[in-house]
């Protein structure tokens, strides 16, 4: 099994490109169902995920074709002809949950695998079913599988009781094909909602208020084929920019969407470090000063982000001070604090609060990675340890990273990837 080991000790210096958004890429791949035309999209990231997407596209009968680099992708999904998304596949990757809303709404029938629950916390879908049902859809789950049915789907209206990203992103697309019209309020408003609704809308679709918490979808007949490019990765980004920070350097990342990232450019400067933005370029300089302790209270969007929680715990353990971080998304996504203190962090868990007293040094060590954005952790606290620090089960950062070890290495990293 590959291994990613870093040594530590090198502030980070120059430029480094942001990818596409892996959170976007995925349910844009799933939206392409419902076309009966060829979808183009650019901007696509290379990662595990999207190799796993294109699968179980593959496995409905879609065409998934893509040029020499991959960062284009066709699909064509005109000759899906299977509705099942299997286990072996849903359980690797539970974004492939983002096929229900399109298969059932351009072909009346789906059957997905229950994703079950992972390292970062149960994650049911019982909402992602619920807002489906209010559009007519009939589903049950059994033997592992939710399985769902319905005529032409009708508008309806769809009032989420909590914030849940990929249950606003099924109901969004499956109500683009609905008859009348659908209302969803307390609406997800990430940046990745916004981009997938951009790419419904190049496809046909009409749709208002997406990035506010009220959507309001009127039904079209049918959705045509488009070309879309998928909006940066905010999450890669900020941990380009952690990256710079912690290792005391100066870090410039382009192709960025600064107006995505408040929340974590916020907290950064309250780090100490100086942020320039010019375009879609975003500067961090940390040169000559320790990070500050800051605190970290993760939410829905436009607040902290979680999956910026992780790598903000490695910066608050080399900070001076004390911070606090609150989960307050996923019950169990601190299975990276185990690894930190392994490399020396000063870490005490009491519930969904993590309280962090940052340590003047780090010393590298062995380390399992648990998770995706656990181990980009790992990663940012072996940049600052003394020494050597290899991580393992990397196939976790392959999932959401293109090419970590390259564009770190860029910057001066000294990390490489052990077969
Ligand atoms: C609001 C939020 O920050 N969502 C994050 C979540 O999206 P993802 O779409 O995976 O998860 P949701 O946004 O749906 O989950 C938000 C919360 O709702 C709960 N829930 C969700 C669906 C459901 O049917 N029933 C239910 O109870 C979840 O357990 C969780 O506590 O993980 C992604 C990967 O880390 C992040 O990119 C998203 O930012
Ligand atoms: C946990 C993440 O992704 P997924 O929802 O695909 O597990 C993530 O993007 O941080």
């Amino acid at each position: 099994m590959q291994k990613i080991a870093v040594t530590g000790g090198v502030a980070l210096e120059g430029d480094v490109r942001v990818s596409g958004a892996k959170n976007a890429v995925l349910p844009i791949l799933c939206a392409t169902l419902l076309a009966d035309e060829p979808v183009e999209i650019g901007n696509v990231p290379h990662l595990h995920d999207v190799v796993t997407t294109a699968k179980v596209l593959g496995g409905l009968g879609a065409g998934v074709t893509h040029d020499a680099d991959g960062s284009h992708v066709v699909v064509d999904p005109r000759g899906v002809d299977s509705h099942v998304a299997p286990y072996e596949l849903v359980r690797t990757m539970r974004a492939s949950v983002l096929v229900l809303g399109p298969l059932v709404a351009r072909h009346g029938a789906a059957e997905v695998a229950l994703p079950g629950g992972c390292a970062i916390g149960s994650r049911p879908v019982d909402l992602h079913i619920r807002a489906l049902e209010a559009l007519g859809a009939r589903i049950t789950v059994e033997h592992g599988f939710i399985n769902a049915r319905a005529g032409r789907l009708r508008g309806g209206h769809v009032a989420f009781d909590m914030v849940s990203v990929g249950a606003t992103e099924n109901v969004l697309m499956a109500a683009t094909l609905a008859q009348g019209t659908t209302v969803i309020d307390n609406a997800a408003r990430e940046p990745e909602i916004v981009d997938l609704a951009d790419c419904l809308l190049a496809m046909g679709a009409d749709i208002e208020g997406a990035g506010t918490s009220r959507i309001v979808v009127h039904g079209v007949d049918r959705l045509h084929g488009a070309r879309h490019d998928v909006v940066a990765d905010r999450i890669e980004a900020g941990t380009f920019l952690v990256a710079g920070a912690i290792t005391g350097g100066r870090v410039t990342i382009t192709h960025a969407r600064p107006d995505t990232m408040d929340a974590v450019l916020e907290r950064l400067s309250a780090a100490g470090a100086d942020i320039g933005i010019d375009g879609d370029r975003i500067t961090v300089d940390m040169r000559g000063r320790r990070p500050r302790a800051v605190d970290i209270t993760t939410a829905p969007h436009p607040a902290f982000p979680t999956d910026m929680q992780a790598q903000f715990m490695a910066l608050d353990c080399i900070a001076e001070g004390v911070a606090t971080i609150d989960e307050t998304i996923f019950e169990n996504r601190f299975m990276h604090v185990n690894e930190l203190m392994r490399l020396g962090a000063d870490i005490h868990i009491e519930g969904h609060r993590a309280t962090v007293t940052g340590v003047e040094r780090l010393s590298g060590a062995p380390v399992m990675a648990t998770d995706l954005r656990a181990s980009a952790s790992l990663v940012l606290a072996g940049l600052v340890a003394e020494g050597e620090t290899v991580i393992d089960r990397i196939y976790h950062l392959d999932r959401g990273y293109e090419h970590i070890e390259r564009k770190l290495s860029g910057l001066g990293a000294r990390i490489t990837r052990i077969d």
